[in-house]
């Protein structure tokens, strides 16, 4: 937690003040509660009435203080929440596909949502609670000290004793925090999974395994939480009962003092009033900074995403002939021992165009991910004009090569930004790429055209294809890969869509399907069998 209250600096440390005055303001009134019993006992009704207007105008400083404490506090609480997303945000940008696909994408969203909260609540909340804790402390051991210096010694020695106890507990609470959070990953990866699903289980009559599965999850996570709630709860029982214990020695104490004169009445009311406060304040500090704890491997967690480093490619790309080449390619996936592809050879020259076929599982996709960089660990070698892609950034590699997705992906945003991705092209480029997908008749059906919000669930299959299609059609690669990117249109789209690719001057186009039309075929420099 130190760097985020670092990089809000100045937020953290006036929240802070404004909560050690806060703490100045109740121990005031606790001062003047004592005095003005002690005023009362001796006659004394003019001093007794100023102690009560003290304890007036602190009270109302409090409640003021109070309210600014909640305003600035759930600020820095907001800040801090952007920074670690922030912080999540960046380590994926810094990642490559096989780092971010470690984690479940239902799983980032448990930490970007769930995790964030037990944050504000634990790492936050408990840490400011700390500092009013402390400041309480320390102002109502000044004010003992002001009734009796004796009364100080013994809270003392009863504070050591109420901050060894709990860190007994501090491995155990960490450890079903931590459980906690995973169980919450569980939940929302579930809850996630069962719900895309919505169609498949309508289709057949199965909606009601969505309650069961979510169900299920939900016994997940109550179980963990009440595990939890085991945890926190006997270490607070603990530190409460030494508190609780500890008030009543302070009280004997004090009662000794009065008995033999050697303080006045009133320091029953303040003894009372500030040992009460200094050790519920205590047994607090004591749970909240073993809760504070379990948020550091919350947030490690975090950094599970690996990070690559920014070294500069060894290689320069930009006289590169383009020609892409496989030499003896070998490749499994990590953790089968499965041969997706075994010592293939295979040359796609510039500017030529090419069909891949095969059967279902051949390893055709496998093939475009490795060559388009998404997957970066095989045996063998790639390279681009002898350019070994081991010499190549991802970045170098993606500008080479555009890669039109089996499973087309559709953001929930403007045609447009679907296109650009935010990045600026020209109204002619963009019009001519529209042209080219055939996606006129769709920019016709919207009525603020390419600036309307896709409505996702009203796409069509063939709709998402042209789109995913004009996306990378767009950026003009050198290369292009297409995997079965016309499998939802129809046949005469179809072949319209890939005559584009199959004409398209300097540009070599590698195209996977299992649906070649003859006027394709004819197109083509070379069929390649996988
Ligand atoms: N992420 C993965 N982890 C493990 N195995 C995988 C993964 N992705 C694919 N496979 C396996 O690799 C093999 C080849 O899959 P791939 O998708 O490359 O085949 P394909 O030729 O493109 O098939 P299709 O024509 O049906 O699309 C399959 O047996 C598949 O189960």
């Amino acid at each position: 937690m130190k760097i985020y209250f670092k990089q809000k600096k100045a937020l953290f440390i006036f929240v802070s003040l404004l909560i050690i005055v806060n703490s100045l303001f109740s121990t005031l009134a606790g001062l003047a509660s004592a005095n003005a019993l002690s005023e009362i006992a001796k006659k004394n009704g003019h001093q007794f009435f100023i102690w009560i207007g003290v304890m007036a105008g602190s009270y109302v400083l409090y409640a003021v203080f109070r309210y600014l404490i909640t305003i600035f506090k759930t600020k820095l609480k907001q800040e801090i929440d952007r920074l670690i997303r922030k912080n999540i945000s960046h380590r994926m940008e810094k990642t490559d596909y096989e780092g971010f696909h470690e984690q479940k994408v239902a799983t980032y969203t448990s930490w970007m949502t769930n995790d964030i909260n037990t944050i504000n609540n634990y790492g936050v909340d408990d840490f400011m609670m700390i500092i009013q804790q402390v400041s309480e402390i320390v102002f109502g051991a000044i004010t003992l000290a002001y009734f009796q210096i004796s009364l100080v010694f013994t809270v003392a020695i009863l504070t050591v004793i109420m901050t060894i106890v709990p860190n007994l507990f501090s491995k155990w609470l960490s450890n079903r925090s931590l459980e906690l959070t995973h169980a919450n990953e569980r939940l929302v990866n579930k809850i996630n999974d069962i719900l895309e699903g919505f169609n498949v289980l309508f289709l057949g009559n199965a909606l009601r395994l969505i309650t069961k599965k979510i169900d299920q999850a939900s016994l997940d996570v109550q179980d963990h939480t009440v595990d939890y709630a085991k945890a926190a709860g006997l270490t607070q029982a603990v530190t409460n009962g030494i508190a609780f214990l500890s008030q009543v020695i302070i009280l004997a104490q004090t009662g000794f003092l009065i008995l033999h004169n050697l303080t006045p009445v009133g320091t029953v009311s303040g003894a009372q009033y500030f040992a009460g406060t200094i050790f519920a304040e205590l047994s607090g500090i004591s749970f909240n900074w073993q809760e504070f704890k379990t948020v550091k491997p919350i947030l490690n967690k975090f950094n599970k995403i690996k990070v690559q480093s920014n070294n500069e490619p060894a290689k320069n790309l930009s006289n590169c002939q383009n020609n892409l080449k496989a030499t003896d390619l070998s490749f499994e996936y990590p953790g089968s021992n499965k041969k997706i592809l075994q010592n293939l050879n295979i040359n796609f020259e510039a500017g030529k165009k090419y069909i891949i076929v095969g059967d279902s599982a051949a390893g055709k996709t496998t093939l475009f991910n490795l060559l388009s960089a998404l997957l970066r660990k095989y045996q063998g070698k790639i390279s681009l004009e002898d350019i070994d892609y081991k010499s190549l950034s991802d970045k170098q590699i993606h500008e080479k090569i555009g890669y039109v997705q089996q499973i087309p992906y559709i953001f929930d945003a403007s045609l447009r930004w679907n296109l650009t991705l935010g990045e600026n092209y020209s109204d002619e480029k963009l019009s001519q790429v529209i042209k080219q997908a055939g996606l006129d008749s769709l920019i016709k059906d919207l009525s603020n055209g390419l600036d309307e919000k896709l409505d996702v669930n009203k796409l069509s299959g063939g709709q998402k294809q042209r789109i995913s299609f004009a996306r990378e059609l767009l950026r003009d690669r050198p290369i292009y890969l297409l995997d079965e990117f016309t499998s939802s249109l129809d046949k005469k789209s179809s072949v319209e869509l890939e005559k584009v690719m199959m004409n398209k001057q300097n540009t070599t186009s590698i195209m996977i399907t299992h649906h070649l039309h003859d006027d394709i075929a004819n197109l083509a420099d070379e069929i390649v069998h996988i």
